[in-house]
C-alpha cells in the first residue's frame, strides 16, 4: 500500500506521489497517526488514532456528541479554518470535476452566528419496542444507527427548548399506544422542528412565514425553505445584485420554490418567470407575490425544462436565469435547452459543489465564462457549503474564458 500523505477532512489534492486518505476529525497540515480500514481504487478511508502535531486552528468541540453524531463534521476546527477549507474544497472540485482552473474563489461569506443558527431540524426515532423509544436524534457518523440528541448545538435556542418537550411527548405517546394495544403497528418517524415568525412549529402542514430582506414569505412548514436566517439575507442580496445587469429585461428562476429569489429580484425586471416541480411551492410563490404586491412574476408548476415552452416570446440575450436545483444538480436535457435559449447571465446557486462543477463544465464547453465564484457558509460546523457561480454568455464578455464583462460587480471578499 502506498504511503499516505497527511490527510484532510475532504481529502488532499492529488498528485502522482501522493495517496488520498480520508480521515474525519483532521485539519490540513496536521501530523497524525491513523488506521486504514478500507481501500478504494483512488483513496483509502481511515480512523484517526492520535494527533502528533496539532494545527493552531484546532479547537475544543462545543457539543459532547461531536465525533459520534453525523450532523457536524468540523467542530474541531476554528470557524476561519472551516471557511478556508470549504473555499479550498470548491476550488478543488471545480478543477477536478469541472475542469475549471485559473479562477479565484472568493472567501466564504458567513456571519458570527456559527452556533444556534439552524432554524429547522428533523430528528428521527426507530419504531418503539414494547412501548419504549430509544434514541431520538441523528444518524451516527458513518453508520445507519441513530445517536440520541437531547440538544443540538447548531439549532436555535428556541428549537432546543421545544425539542426537550417534544422528545418527552413522543415517548409518552408511544407508551400509551402500547398500553392501549392499538391495532396500528408502531413505526419509526422523523420529527420536524422549524422556527418561524409563528414560533417553533412541529406540524409539517402548518402554514408559517419568514421575512427575508423586505419581503414576507409564507410556506408550509414541511416544504423547502433555507434554514440559516442569518446568512440568507446576504446570499439573497448577492444573487439579486449579480442577476441585475444593464439591458437585461427578464428573469427566469428555475427550481424557484416559494419564489424567494424571483420575488426578491423582481423589481429589476419587466417580467419574471418561475418554474418549480412542487405544486404546493408554486401555490406559495403565487400567494407570496400577492402578499408582497408584486405583479410582474409568473409561476408555473412543472419540471424545470417546461419553462422553455412558455418563454418563446422573450430573447435569451435580454434574460438572466437563476438556477437553484436540489443536490443532484440540473439534468442534461434542461441544460441543453438552457444553452439553446442562451441567457445573457446565469446565477447558479448550489448546495453541492460537485454536481454544480459537473454542470459548470457543461456550460463552459458551450460558450459561457465564469464571472465569479462566491461560497456562503450557510452551514457552519458541518462540511456543507452553499456555492454561487455567476456565468456570462462568452460573446457578451467580448473575449475568452475568464475575462471580466463590463458590468462585473464589485464583489467583496471578506467575511461579514
Ligand atoms: C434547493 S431548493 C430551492 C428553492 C428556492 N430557490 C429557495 O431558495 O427557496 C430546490 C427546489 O427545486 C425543486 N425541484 C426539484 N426537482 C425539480 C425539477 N425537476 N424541476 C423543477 N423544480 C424542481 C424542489 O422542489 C425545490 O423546491
Amino acid at each position: 500500500m502506498p504511503l499516505p500523505t497527511p490527510s484532510t477532512p475532504g481529502g488532499p489534492r492529488e498528485s502522482p506521489e501522493s495517496w488520498v486518505v480520508m480521515v474525519p476529525g483532521v485539519i490540513p497540515g496536521e501530523r497524525i497517526r491513523l488506521r486504514i480500514y478500507r481501500n478504494h481504487k483512488n483513496y483509502s478511508e481511515a480512523d484517526l488514532m492520535h494527533v502528533l502535531e496539532s494545527s493552531s486552528e484546532r479547537v475544543e468541540p462545543v457539543c459532547p456528541l461531536f465525533g459520534r453524531c453525523g450532523g457536524c463534521q468540523y467542530q474541531h476546527m476554528s470557524v476561519a479554518a472551516q471557511r478556508a477549507w470549504k473555499r479550498e474544497h470548491v476550488l478543488q472540485v471545480l478543477a477536478r470535476t469541472g475542469n475549471v482552473t485559473g479562477i479565484t474563489v472568493q472567501e466564504a461569506i458567513g456571519t458570527e452566528h456559527t452556533l444556534g443558527y439552524r432554524s429547522k431540524i428533523t430528528p428521527h426515532h426507530e419504531k418503539p419496542r414494547g412501548g419504549e423509544i430509544r434514541e431520538i436524534g441523528f444518524l451516527k457518523l458513518g453508520s445507519r444507527a441513530l445517536v440520541d440528541v437531547p440538544e443540538c448545538a447548531i439549532a436555535t435556542p428556541a428549537i432546543n427548548a421545544r425539542l426537550r418537550g417534544l422528545r418527552e411527548e413522543v415517548r409518552v405517546t408511544a407508551r400509551a399506544a402500547a398500553v392501549a394495544e392499538t391495532p396500528r403497528k408502531p413505526k419509526g418517524a422523523t420529527l420536524l422542528l422549524r422556527e418561524t415568525r409563528e414560533g417553533v412549529v412541529t406540524d409539517p402542514r402548518a402554514e408559517v412565514s419568514d421575512q427575508v430582506g423586505g419581503l414576507l414569505f409564507k410556506y408550509t412548514a414541511g416544504s423547502f425553505f433555507q434554514n440559516n436566517p442569518y446568512v440568507l439575507p446576504h446570499m439573497v442580496e448577492y444573487v439579486v445584485r449579480k442577476a441585475g445587469a444593464p439591458n437585461v429585461r427578464y428573469l427566469v428562476d428555475a427550481y424557484c420554490g416559494g419564489g424567494l429569489f424571483c420575488l426578491s429580484a423582481s423589481k429589476n425586471f419587466e417580467a419574471c418567470y418561475g418554474v418549480e416541480i412542487s405544486e404546493l411551492a408554486i401555490l406559495s410563490a403565487q400567494r407570496n407575490a400577492e402578499l408582497n404586491k408584486i405583479g410582474n412574476c409568473h409561476f408555473q408548476a412543472g419540471d424545470a425544462t417546461d419553462i422553455f415552452a412558455g418563454i418563446g416570446h422573450i430573447s435569451g440575450a435580454d434574460t438572466v436565469t437563476i438556477l437553484d436545483p436540489p443536490r443532484k444538480g440540473c439534468d442534461e436535457g434542461f441544460l441543453t435547452q438552457l444553452c439553446r435559449f442562451r441567457p445573457a447571465r446565469i446565477v447558479y446557486v448550489s448546495c453541492d459543489p460537485a454536481t454544480q462543477a459537473r454542470d459548470a463544465r457543461f456550460l463552459l464547453e458551450r460558450g459561457y465564462d465564469i464571472e465569479e465564484v462566491q461560497p456562503f457558509d450557510l452551514f457552519p460546523q458541518t462540511r456543507h457549503i452553499e456555492n454561487v457561480i455567476v456565468f456570462v454568455e462568452a460573446h457578451r464578455t467580448g473575449a475568452g474564458a475568464g475575462s471580466m464583462p463590463s458590468w462585473a460587480g464589485e464583489g467583496g471578499t471578506a467575511s461579514l
